[in-house]
């Protein structure tokens, strides 16, 4: 059997038979070449890393245009270090998953090193000394949305961030805090120049990270645990800059099915589990063809040639287009549509919600006729064209075993983004009517009516409990809904007084929905889906039917 840490440049043989690309750059040179002089360090060792990231560091090196990999960093649940990436010798394999059910697999030897930052303070001191390093060129970050909070919504810290704000960057353990104690380390060395790259899934992700890393920043100067110094660094853009970023591939949790194929071509690391952390991983992470990553040029201290293996480098309102093309309207709107109701029609697969029609005409009805029409064109590719393969193509994939419960976690921090843009976009037009949005109200109807249950258990249409997938507002939201009857006695005029406190939620929905004319449309749809089993899929079915 195979093994990741085989020895492939002297026994390639095997591999080719069980179809596995290899890499054909020295290895063990680039691991040198990168603990010398590191320029690119990542944080967040998911799946989204393995799949976007880590391949194009691999391109790079393949083609000659780096010598260099990239460092990982891992502070929320270092056991992915430990158990998805030191056994393997930092090695995975990247299986791109067909239409036509074939899988193109390729062996990823891109990382240079891992650092699980947890109880021991050895990676944590290492990374220090690559932070000051010169050499260091960008950072880039999948930490998910919920990484770059530090208040709650009243504005006080949350609890693990409180510690941080006292103590400064000796108490550091959130992502935000040791990044920024990281930076304060690359200040000491010299005010040295660095991009910080979020990539992770919402609207103007730098701006939202350089918030985040400079209030944690002022927190420490404002006790006199770093200098005011610091603080100016960090507002310097010929020193520190936080590209905008829109990213993009559908990538599932490493899937069974997946390693059981991997395991008949003789490969003997590919069974998936989850860390001690909780993370779904693997020796192999399953993504699809189609891949996106644009990035504003802002890099103070120069960059790999990310263009050279496919990256739209671009300006800032290009990116800022794109991202809100994608995240706003043309893609993840969509995926938690069908994802939501995928949880309550008992579809186990993405590509099975979207072949039901009444979901497919949902989805076309909130991304072509809601969404385009305050979508700005980004230029570097067609929005109407983007949305079509993504309903057409990239969803409908059967290859791709993606599932409504992952999609649907954090639906809550998700949403202002997927549709409050929207929403704010319409009340603020002066040609667009927000009475005109019929799908937003229908899927925000039936998130609520997938919440009704207790103890982290939803209720599908079928009447039965159904596992919800984390989300750090759950269990505030199931305390409203609980007593909403799913038998037909909902009253709208109850169930009205029941969701107004989430209906003017600003932090879910961006707007109180209760002064617009989605309010009264959200509590019709709620009432008629609850009217007994059965009772959603007739409320889409009726909508849908009309569209
Ligand atoms: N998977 C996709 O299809 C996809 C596509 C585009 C963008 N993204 C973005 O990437 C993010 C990660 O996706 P993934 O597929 O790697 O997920 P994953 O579950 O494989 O990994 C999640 C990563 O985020 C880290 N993390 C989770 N909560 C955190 C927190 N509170 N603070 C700091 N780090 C935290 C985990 O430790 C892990 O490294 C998503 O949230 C999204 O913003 C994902
Ligand atoms: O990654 P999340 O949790 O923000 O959102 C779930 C999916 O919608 C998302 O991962 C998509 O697959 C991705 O945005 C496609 O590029």
């Amino acid at each position: 059997m195979l093994h990741l840490s085989d020895d492939i440049h002297n026994g390639s043989a095997a591999w080719q038979k069980a179809g596995v690309t290899l890499p054909t750059y020295d290895i063990e040179a680039m691991r040198q070449a990168t603990k010398h002089s590191p320029t690119w360090v990542h944080f967040g060792a998911g799946n989204l890393f393995r799949a976007v990231h880590a391949p194009i560091a691999q391109n790079l090196l393949e083609s000659g245009a780096t010598d260099r990999g990239i460092l990982v960093a891992e502070s929320f649940d270092p056991a992915i270090v430990d158990q998805a990436y030191t056994p393997f010798d930092d090695r995975y394999l990247q299986v791109i998953l067909r239409a036509d059910g074939s899988m193109k697999t390729s062996l990823a030897a891109s990382v240079a090193g891992a650092y699980p930052l947890g109880e021991d303070p050895k990676p944590l001191h290492d990374l220090r000394l690559v932070f000051r390093n010169p050499s260091l060129q960008m950072v880039t970050t999948t930490i998910t949305e919920k990484g770059y909070a530090l208040v709650d919504s009243q504005g006080q810290p949350l609890p693990w961030i409180a510690p941080e704000f006292e103590g400064g960057s000796d108490k550091a353990k959130s992502a935000i805090a040791v990044i920024t104690a990281l930076l304060l380390e690359r200040f000491k060395a010299g005010a040295l120049p660095l991009a910080l790259v979020s990539t992770d899934n919402f609207s103007r992700n730098g701006e939202r990270f350089g918030q985040a890393v400079r209030q944690m920043a002022d927190e420490w100067i404002g006790r006199g645990l770093a200098e005011k110094g610091f603080g100016d660094y960090l507002r310097d853009k010929n020193k520190i800059t936080f590209p905008l970023t829109m990213i993009d591939r559908i990538t599932p949790n490493p899937d069974k099915e997946v390693g059981r194929r991997l395991k008949a071509l003789g490969i003997a690391d590919a069974e998936p589990f989850r860390t001690r952390g909780g993370t779904a991983m693997a020796p192999y992470a399953n993504t699809e063809e189609t891949w996106y990553w644009v990035v504003e040029d802002d890099f103070p201290a120069g960059r790999p040639p990310l263009e050279k293996a496919g990256v739209y480098m671009a300006d800032k309102d290009t990116v800022n287009a794109a991202d809100q093309m994608k995240v706003t309207t043309c893609l993840n709107p969509l995926h938690t549509a069908l994802a939501v109701f995928g949880m309550l029609l008992g579809y186990p697969t993405m590509s099975k919600t979207i072949a039901d029609p009444d979901l497919k005409a949902l989805v076309t009805r909130l991304g072509y006729v809601e969404g385009l029409p305050v979508v700005e064109d980004p230029g570097i590719f067609s929005p109407k064209e983007f949305l079509r393969q993504v309903i057409e193509i990239r969803v409908p994939n059967p290859g791709l075993p993606d599932t409504p419960a992952r999609i649907c976690a954090d639906t809550s921090q998700k949403i202002p983004v997927r549709y409050g843009i929207t929403i704010s976009k319409y009340i603020r037009a002066k040609d667009l009517d927000t009475a005109d949005l019929e799908a937003i109200p229908l899927i925000i109807a039936a998130w609520l009516r997938l919440l009704i249950g207790s103890d982290g258990n939803g209720t599908d249409d079928a009447g039965r409990p159904v596992k919800l997938s984390p989300d750090p507002r759950l269990e505030e939201l199931q305390r409203i809904l609980v007593d909403i009857p799913l038998n037909g006695s909902a009253k709208k005029e109850t169930l009205t007084t029941t969701i107004k406190s989430i209906l003017a939620d600003t932090s879910i929905f961006g707007t109180d929905l209760n002064a617009t004319p989605l309010a009264d449309k959200i509590e019709t749809f709620l009432t008629a889906m609850c009217r007994g089993n059965g009772a959603v899929a007739s409320t889409l079915h009726k909508a849908a039917s009309a569209w």
